[in-house]
């Protein structure tokens, strides 16, 4: 699904009624009759008290029509527009008119004297600025979205929470709890730097013109579930082990084997046909009892690996979960990487010993999938200042090494030299010891059975994050581990297909 900017939204807008032969108004209507689905479906209590700030370009003609919408279904409902500036769109005048013919209370708030109290409003629907915002927000919105954000009250943003930027570092603007976004996904509302300000994000479908969408040109995605049941292979009647990818998974050091433990089972109930692990000696007995299913090749050194030397043939290598960073390690891993022909992963410490070592990421096969969170990933590319920064500088570093980056975190994002795709699923569960052990393995276990890196990437994300959403009213967040996450890798799978 594509993300796209404010102007590309505009533009489809404008084509949706053109295309469509629809006024702008109807387009407004459509847009939120699907808001206040949402919002009735979200909120059955008719008698909870809602105030609307609606603001007065197309986001506050939205809140109106949403206003006017729930006090015909019985809602208790009151208006507060925040005039900050005396010209009305068209829509929302019209709205504005509408609103007052049907009696809901209407109150301008033009300055600070007309700031009202929050205490008797239960939930606040925030239509003040939408994606048409191009400045800092100033003067009597501020007042009034700083009254909001200290109400602790629920907020419910349509569209954006007013005063999100676009295209930059926002610095003040509505806390919300949910936002509940028309249609197109807009990159702002999942970047870390912006949690405080999106809250939940929810997507609603309104209508827009197919073909508008699909002529929008972008180096933005968001990963759907859709997208991903169309990118996994169907299983052959005929398949065998060796017909289905063997992984090698290399890493683990004294005290430190339960990463590959981790990641070889994950890779194995991902779906490959064998797994190998090659550990040092320390290991051998802990994988061979824990995780019968793997096969083990032993290095020559007990505590840390010194070798990395096998004879096995395998489809995709994932390589550094609790390898250490020793010189020996060090040592070795360079020698791998002037050997190995296979697809990659690299992970943890794997992605240290590069970071101390950037010559050489010259040696790395082309698509290799680098899994860094973002202190790693601040080892490889440097400091950025604010999120934008930090995509750019990830594409530029992307393309420079022909790699395929994974940015690990709450909306996990993949880079590559071109684009950028926000992944949609994961709860905060997953932000627990050994999870990214789990992820090397099941991308490893996606390109031993002969997926595109850029598709295992997004597939093996997805699934990882699925886990903890398919999970999420059996096992409570925090008591979620790693090993929840590979026992579940069958429900997501059975959740794609379905
Ligand atoms: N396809 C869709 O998603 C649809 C979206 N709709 C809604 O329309 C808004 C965008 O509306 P727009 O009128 O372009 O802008 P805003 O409502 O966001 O209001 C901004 C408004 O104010 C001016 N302005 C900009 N910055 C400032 C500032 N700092 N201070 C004062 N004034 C400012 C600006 O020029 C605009 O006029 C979208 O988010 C949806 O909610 C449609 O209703 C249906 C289709
Ligand atoms: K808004």
């Amino acid at each position: 699904m594509k993300i796209l900017t404010a102007e590309q939204i505009r533009e489809i807008d404008l084509k949706t009624t053109t295309y469509e032969n629809i006024s702008s108004l109807e387009l407004m209507k459509r847009a939120s009759k699907a808001f206040f689905d949402w919002f009735t479906t979200r909120f059955t209590d008719k008698n909870l008290p809602v105030s609307v700030f609606s603001g007065t370009g197309n986001n506050g003609g939205d809140g109106l029509v949403v206003a006017r919408m729930l006090q015909k279904s019985g809602y208790k409902v009151n208006v507060f527009i925040v005039e900050y500036s005396q010209h009305y769109s068209e829509d929302c005048a019209h709205n504005v008119r509408r609103a007052k013919v049907e009696n809901i209370p209407i109150k301008k708030i033009t300055s600070t004297g007309d700031l009202p109290s929050l205490s008797g409003f239960e939930i606040i629907i925030d239509a003040i600025f939408g994606t048409g915002l191009n400045r800092e927000v100033t003067g009597i919105a501020r007042e009034v979205i700083e009254k909001i954000n200290r109400s602790g009250k629920k907020i419910i943003s349509i569209d954006v929470p007013s005063g999100l930027s676009m295209n930059g570092k926002t610095y003040f603007a509505v806390h919300a709890t949910e936002t509940v976004t028309m249609q197109i996904p807009k990159l702002a509302l999942y970047l870390p730097d912006n949690r405080n300000f999106t809250g939940e994000v929810y997507l609603i479908n309104i209508g827009l013109n197919e073909t508008a969408i699909s002529d929008a040109k972008t180096a933005f995605y968001f990963i759907t579930k859709q997208e991903i049941k169309e990118l996994l292979k169907p299983l052959d009647k005929f398949a065998h082990k060796g017909t289905q990818g063997h992984s090698l998974l290399i890493g683990g050091s004294i005290g430190k084997m339960g990463s590959v433990c981790l990641a070889s089972r994950a890779a194995l109930k991902t779906g490959c046909g064998l797994v190998t692990a090659y550990v040092p000696k320390c290991g051998t007995s802990v994988l061979q009892s824990a995780f019968p299913e793997a096969m083990v090749v032993e290095d020559r050194n007990d505590t840390h690996i010194t070798g990395i030397d096998f004879t096995i043939h395998p489809d995709a290598v994932g390589a550094g979960v609790g390898l250490s960073e020793s010189p020996e390690t060090q040592h070795a891993f360079y020698r791998f990487l002037q050997q190995n022909k296979s697809p990659l992963v690299i992970d943890a410490d794997g992605l240290n010993i590069l970071s101390k070592n950037k010559e050489w990421l010259a040696l790395l096969p082309s698509r290799t999938i680098l899994t860094p969170h973002p202190k790693e990933l601040s080892r490889l590319i440097g400091v950025w200042n604010e999120d934008y920064d930090k995509i750019y500088k990830t594409r530029e570093f992307a393309k420079k090494y022909r790699l395929i980056i994974v940015l690990k975190g709450a909306y996990t994002l993949i880079i590559d030299s071109e684009n950028v795709y926000v992944n949609s699923s994961g709860t905060p569960a997953l932000a627990t010891a050994g999870s990214g052990d789990v992820l090397t393995g099941i991308i490893t276990s996606l390109l031993a059975q002969g997926y595109e890196p850029l598709d295992a990437a997004k597939a093996g994300v997805f699934i990882h994050g699925l886990t903890a959403n398919l999970s999420a009213t059996k096992i409570h967040a925090r008591s979620f581990t790693a090993s929840d996450i590979i026992d579940n890798i069958g429900n997501a799978y059975f959740d794609i297909e379905k």
